[in-house]
């Protein structure tokens, strides 16, 4: 009898959080973010039916509520694809734009956490070799973190180092209370098994939403991840902030990788997209993804997206970012999109440039996630 009491009150309080999830998530959409608050939610982390509590705040994304963010997508430029003619022009998502404007709230958050309990949030990275391209994405990273507050630390291995360096480098953020994310860069060197790495990263700071745990919720149906992985979540955002709705458009997700693809193509389904999801043995691949109303890729293959691959009138999120020698740039390289982009922007309804479209907003929602985490943490709303 006690037991089948707390059961209904374990439900009742489910159903208040989950409805002041609604609410907030009303909140975010409206771009309120300093009124998000902290929700009491159920993390599914062991075999029984006991959930273990924590207290957590609410995603940026709603997962499972599309009807609230449709109907309230209105105040952005909407871009309904059905009612595109070949007379209109692409409208270009300006995700450095939008990454900023989601930053500099951040900025706010972390500024009013500090002035009243005196904390601020903390990231942890921890970059294994010398590749050029993480380097430079790790240090783009860390920058966005001082400008937001974020304390940032740093451990950087060399490319032969041992799996034990790795793992006691992680052993020692998780450990460290200051320290609310942590991100392991990916790829690892071939040696190194990026599974038992990952496994080995406190699911309270898996900040890019790559433990199995965090990837399992994702995946189901009424559970809830502690973060959902920063990439797919700034593509949904990009999407929603551009006014886009996905409840039943076909959506094709081009790549099946544990960091973008497959995440991206969960999320999809939790906003009730219609997911096909494509990649190097697709046999067809131009035919299906003709079908779909939005199209994100992420193969890492430049220019592998021609015009004639794509419907009239699609939204194109270009995650591809493809690092080509440039000895006239700054940076000595430009970097390329899977998509082939002056073909493209004839075409469709919406779509992202490479750089200044996916990249920034995979920044922005990493700074959040670690924000989010913090807040958990301290307890803060
Ligand atoms: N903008 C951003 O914020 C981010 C950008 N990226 C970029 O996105 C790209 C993909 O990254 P990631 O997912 O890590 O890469 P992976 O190499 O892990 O995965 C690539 C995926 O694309 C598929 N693929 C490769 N070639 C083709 C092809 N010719 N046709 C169809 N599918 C193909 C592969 O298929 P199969 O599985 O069959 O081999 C695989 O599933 C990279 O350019 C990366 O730099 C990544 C993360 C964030
Ligand atoms: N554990 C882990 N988490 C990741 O999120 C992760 C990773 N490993 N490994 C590599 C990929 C790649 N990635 C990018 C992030 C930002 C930009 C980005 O900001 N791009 C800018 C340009 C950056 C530049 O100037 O070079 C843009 O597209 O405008 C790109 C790519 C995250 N990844």
């Amino acid at each position: 009898m006690v037991y089948f009491l707390e059961n209904i009150q374990l439900k009742i309080v489910m159903m208040m959080a989950r409805n002041a999830m609604r609410r907030l998530s009303i909140s975010w959409q409206n771009g309120l973010i300093t009124s998000i608050a902290s929700a009491t939610r159920s993390l599914h982390t062991t075999k029984d039916n006991h959930s273990c509590k924590i207290i957590m705040s609410p995603p940026l994304v709603s997962l499972d509520l599309p009807d609230i963010w449709s109907s309230n997508s209105n105040q952005y430029h909407s871009i309904p694809p059905q009612k595109f003619s070949n007379q209109q022009i692409a409208t270009v998502i300006d995700g450095k734009s939008i990454a900023e404007d989601i930053r500099s709230s951040i900025t706010s958050e972390v500024r009013r956490m500090k002035e009243s309990i005196g904390k601020v949030p903390g990231l942890a990275v921890i970059v294994v070799g010398q590749r050029r391209d993480s380097l430079i994405y790790v240090r783009n990273k860390i920058k966005a973190c001082e400008e937001a507050g974020i304390k940032s630390m740093m451990t950087e291995l060399p490319d032969e180092c041992a799996e034990d360096e790795v793992l006691s480098a992680l052993s020692n953020f998780n450990e460290d209370s200051s320290i609310h994310g942590i991100l392991v860069q990916l790829p690892l060197p071939q040696h190194l098994d990026e599974g038992k790495i990952l496994n080995a990263l406190s699911l309270e700071k898996d900040v890019d939403g790559f433990h199995p745990l965090n990837m399992g919720n994702l995946a189901m149906r009424g559970r809830e991840p502690l973060f959902i992985p920063c990439t797919p979540k700034g593509c949904i955002e990009l999407l929603i902030r551009s006014g886009v709705e996905i409840i039943g458009k076909n959506a094709v997700v081009i790549g099946k990788s544990n960091i973008v693809g497959l995440p991206t193509s969960l999320l999809l389904q939790r906003h009730h997209a219609t997911v096909s999801i494509v990649h190097a043995l697709t046999k067809n691949l131009e035919q299906i993804t003709r079908e779909a109303d939005i199209v994100i890729t992420a193969a890492g293959v430049p220019n592998l997206v021609r015009g004639s691959w794509l419907k009239p009138g699609a939204v194109v999120l270009d995650v591809g970012t493809f690092p080509v020698d440039d000895p006239g740039s700054e940076s000595g390289y430009c970097l390329m999109g899977d998509v082939y982009y002056e073909e493209a922007v004839e075409l469709v309804s919406a779509i992202t440039p490479v750089p200044g479209g996916v990249g920034p907003m995979t920044i922005a929602m990493l700074l959040y996630n670690t924000l989010d985490s913090a807040k958990r943490a301290y307890d803060f709303t």
